[in-house]
């Protein structure tokens, strides 16, 4: 291929398993196989093929990153375009995709499939992860991991998107594996708030690089960075969206949370609702201060009544953000420990357990904190970031086992590499249960909520 040139060819292929990014593979045989800049070899390529699905045959097209001789060694690692540019026999799993950029937006991955066979699949990836890297037995794991929790609504949960804006002042979503922005006047997993926003600010130059909009899925408020200009605060107060700009409030099981710009909170809030149920009932059955039954997931905004009991349980919220999970399990416990290292998120959670007096916050990393902690607790829940738990966090819950660990994860492979260390290189806790629920919709992102008990 000559310097700057590009390169286009088109190859029938059945495509095959989804990757756990949600992109299907297809291997091209080996004559038309070579990389970019070297002679064609008789090893077959394996390309990922975005709004695929297993066991579909398609022609796609796949283009070279274009070769400069300044950035050659660079350039050949990365990856090519690839697109479907026909599909000749449809997968029964399809469905018509409604957002016009989807394939092409790094948003989305599974708009095309039907929404059952989403749910079945994130199951999937999660027990074979925790088969591959998890070390479990995977006829165990069809006991362990439950069925996907679905969203009742998959379609516009979102209650925070990050908007990038280009040099035009036009807001947006960047193209896959790009930073091209993608102009956007709605977005189909968007909340409702956010897509009149969207729609306002579409007909305005915004200001760079990027522009965030939160909404309360549950009080109706809209918080934007940076704050509008007077004009488009305007208009958008004529759509009848009066934006906050320090923070805004959003209601979760029957409590109120104050949330800052940066602070983290759950995207999704009906679903945050079951996860709540699922991360109280999770640490505190068979425990005689709650009585379970009360609530069942998704029906009641309401959370269980704490029984009468002897002794309440000393627990800890690692990971807190703004405190939700310390606020709901204030009422069933002794005491909290409530451990969080942003100061955004610490200042909200401050103002959210202000009128708890058995929660304590503890600012800074869990991995300095909880080694000294971890001897007085009965429960934990560990809500870290997609990087799961660092190896220090783990030695201490081996070094002083917890009765009860809810862990929530947002990435089934690092939720599988620390379950490995907690239950399998030692088995300190027994995995009771892993369950997934669908908190992003349309996209290859997968939470689940496993419990582990300390072994007698
Ligand atoms: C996935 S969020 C969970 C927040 C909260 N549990 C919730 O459901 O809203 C992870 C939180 O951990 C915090 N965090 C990340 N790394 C941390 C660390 N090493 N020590 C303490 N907090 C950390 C982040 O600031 C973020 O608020």
């Amino acid at each position: 291929m000559m310097e700057g040139e590009r390169s286009l060819t088109y190859h029938t292929v059945t495509l095959g398993p989804l990757t756990r990014s949600g992109l299907a593979q297809a291997e091209i045989p080996g004559e038309q196989a070579s990389e970019v800049g070297e002679a064609p070899t008789s090893r077959p390529r394996v390309v990922e093929v975005p709004a695929g699905l297993p066991g579909e045959r398609v022609t796609i097209a796949i283009e070279e990153p274009v070769l400069s001789a300044r950035r050659r060694r660079a350039r050949r690692q990365a990856p090519p375009r690839v697109w479907i540019s026909a599909i000749h026999e449809a997968s029964p799993l399809r469905v018509p995709a409604p957002c016009p950029v989807f394939g092409t937006c790094g948003g989305c991955q599974l708009q095309h499939m039907r929404y059952d066979a989403q749910l079945v699949w994130k199951r999937e990836v999660v027990v074979s992860l925790l088969h591959e890297i998890g070390g479990f037995d995977a006829l165990e794991l069809r006991e362990i991991v439950r069925a996907t929790e679905p969203c009742a609504v998959p379609w516009h949960y979102r209650n925070h998107m990050r908007f990038s804006v280009n040099r035009e002042g036009q807001l947006g979503l960047t193209a896959r594996g790009s930073h091209r922005v993608l102009p956007l006047s709605s977005c189909p997993i968007a909340h409702e708030r956010i897509n009149t926003v969207l729609g306002v600010l579409a007909r305005h130059v915004n200001p760079r690089p990027q522009v965030l909009v939160r909404c309360g899925a549950a009080t109706g408020q809209v918080l934007m960075q940076p704050a509008p200009a007077p004009e488009v605060a305007e208009e958008l107060s004529q759509a009848g969206i009066e934006v906050h700009t320090q923070a805004i409030e959003e209601r979760l099981a029957g409590e109120t949370f104050r949330i800052r710009p940066s602070s983290f909170f759950q995207t999704n809030t009906a679903q945050a609702e079951k996860m709540a149920h699922l991360v109280i009932e999770g640490l505190l059955q068979d425990r005689a201060v709650v009585s379970v039954g009360a609530s069942s997931l998704g029906q009641s905004q309401v959370l269980p009544e704490p029984a009468a009991s002897e002794r309440r349980p000393v627990l800890a919220d690692a990971y807190c953000g703004v405190g939700t999970f310390a606020l709901l399990l204030a009422r069933y416990a002794a005491r909290v420990y409530a451990i969080e290292e942003s100061p955004s998120a610490i200042e909200d959670a401050q103002w959210n357990l202000r009128q708890v007096n058995n929660v304590e916050i503890l600012k800074g990393k869990v991995e300095h904190l909880l080694p000294t902690l971890a001897g007085q607790l009965d429960g934990l829940v560990l809500d870290p970031p997609r990087a799961g738990c660092q190896e220090v966090v783990l030695e201490a819950l081996l070094q002083h086992p917890v009765t009860r660990i809810v862990y929530v994860s947002c990435d089934p492979s690092t939720l599988a590499r620390d379950l490995q260390v907690l239950c399998r290189r030692q088995t300190t806790y027994r995995l009771l249960s892993v369950q997934p629920l669908d908190m992003f919709p349309q996209t290859s992102h997968i939470e689940c909520i496993a419990i582990l008990e300390r072994q007698a």
